[in-house]
């Protein structure tokens, strides 16, 4: 029988193996570098505007959503690509989809930077 890991060396080793996915995520993701810059943009502008405890809250927030999301899509992809490389109707359907979640994220993310930053312009 194969001896147990302590509980607490498990879950360090769980941490690794996440940081690793995070790195390979991030060197190899195009979109990932691009929406990585954007949010490097944005957290600018929140120290250069000042903005509010509540406006950081709502910022961070749609940053780690849409980069999350982006890590399943590239998840989903890459699933779909090794259980099926050749076309299929299907595999794109759930491309698709996959990429649909990104976007709808992108979406309330541009609505809610629209919100922090349109009344400091106007
Ligand atoms: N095997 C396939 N069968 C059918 N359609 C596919 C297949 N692979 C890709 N597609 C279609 O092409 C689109 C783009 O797929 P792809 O895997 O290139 O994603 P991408 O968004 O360009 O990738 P990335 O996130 O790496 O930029 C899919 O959303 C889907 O419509």
């Amino acid at each position: 029988m194969q001896k147990k890991e302590p509980f607490i060396l498990n879950r360090i080793k769980s941490v690794g193996y996440a940081f690793r996915g995070m790195i390979t995520l991030i060197k190899t993701e195009a979109s990932i570098k691009v929406q990585l810059c954007i949010a490097l943009t944005v957290t600018i502008a929140g120290l250069y505007f000042n903005i509010s405890k509540t406006e950081w809250i709502a910022q961070v927030t749609m940053i780690g959503l849409v980069l999350s999301i982006e890590g399943l899509n590239t998840a989903v992809e890459a699933i779909a690509d090794f259980i099926h490389p050749d076309y299929h109707k299907k595999i794109g359907l759930i491309k698709d989809v996959a990429a649909g979640a990104v976007l709808i994220a992108s979406i309330a993310a541009v609505i809610i930077a629209g919100i922090i930053y349109i009344p400091k312009f106007f």
